[in-house]
């Protein structure tokens, strides 16, 4: 069985504070986005994993992918799997590539092996693996919050925009972007902004990892302003970076080009 692993992007995120576990509670609106990994599982004699596309880093049991897997496995006698990822999302990226395949494959294998594991009990193993998994199980749009595990129903169509990602290289760590956050209380409820038409966000919905990492990669700041400049009625950092997206009204600008070694994804929403 196959299936395509789709990136997520933040539209909005406030760090509100610091738990004692360690993790940080946040509040921000996930919303999927079309840049894909594939990523298939047959079952199979002897188990086997392969990937091509862009290298992972680490070696194969550190891959999202078998640990789901083998998570499983500590509840369901499940057979050898053949698993095949092909790596397409960039990592380090503030995309949730990695949560993604996590998920995807919790979900592959409930259908490869009948297990009938309802919505909340995927979440449930999905939140094990890491806190964006949870999200990529029903993977619409949502407002999550306390580890961005918890999450309210949104009603909010983008339809008719697109979305232009870009990736400019930069590999940041989400440890590492998270030990940059100063936490405080949201300003006012992310709802009530994304309500309000998609023109005035500019003005009103931050990504608090932008204070944190801006005077660090000023590139990235001035990425933002390019895409404000192309005519981005919005533009941000994508969770704890490197990817900044602006969200485009209809056609795309055909002067906005980047350097060769940024990746870049136009996503109808
Ligand atoms: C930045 C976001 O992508 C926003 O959607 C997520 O919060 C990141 O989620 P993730 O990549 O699934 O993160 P995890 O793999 O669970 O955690 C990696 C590290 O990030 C930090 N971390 C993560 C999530 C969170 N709510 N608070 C944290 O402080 C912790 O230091 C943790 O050890
Ligand atoms: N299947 C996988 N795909 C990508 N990364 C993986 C995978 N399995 C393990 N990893 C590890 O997870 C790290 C983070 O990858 P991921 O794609 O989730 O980054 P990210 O976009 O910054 O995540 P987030 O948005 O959740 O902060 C990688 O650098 C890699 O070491």
């Amino acid at each position: 069985m196959l299936d395509f692993p789709n990136a997520k992007i933040n539209l909005g995120l406030y760090v509100t504070e610091k738990r004692s576990d360690g993790f940080h509670n946040l509040e921000s609106c996930f919303y999927p986005v079309q840049w894909c990994d594939a990523l298939e599982i047959l079952p199979a004699q002897t188990e086997q994993f392969t990937l091509t596309g862009l290298p992972v880093p680490g070696n194969p049991e550190t891959n999202l992918c078998l640990k789901a897997y083998k998570l499983l496995q500590q509840d369901f006698a499940l057979p050898p799997i053949q698993l095949h990822l092909h790596k397409v999302i960039p990592m380090g990226a503030g995309l949730g590539g990695g949560s993604s395949d996590a998920a995807f494959t919790l979900r592959l294998l409930n259908s490869v092996f009948g297990l009938n594991l309802s919505t909340a009990i995927l979440q449930n193993y999905a939140r094990q693996l890491g806190s964006d998994c949870a999200f990529f199980i029903e993977n619409k749009a949502v407002i999550a919050t306390e580890k961005g595990d918890v999450f309210t129903a949104l009603d909010l169509n983008l339809r008719g925009y697109t979305c232009v990602l870009v990736y400019p290289g930069i590999h940041i760590t989400t440890a590492e972007a998270y030990g940059n956050i100063k936490p405080k209380p949201a300003p006012q409820p992310l709802e009530s902004i994304l309500k309000q038409d998609v023109i005035t966000w500019k003005d009103l919905l931050h990504n608090d990892f932008e204070t944190a990492l801006f005077p660090k990669y000023p590139e990235l700041a001035q990425l933002k302003e390019k895409l404000y400049a192309a005519g981005a009625v919005y533009a941000s950092m994508s969770g704890s970076g490197s990817t900044v997206y602006g969200l485009f009204k209809g056609e795309v600008p055909a002067n906005l080009v980047f350097p060769d070694n940024y990746l870049i994804r136009h996503s109808l929403l």
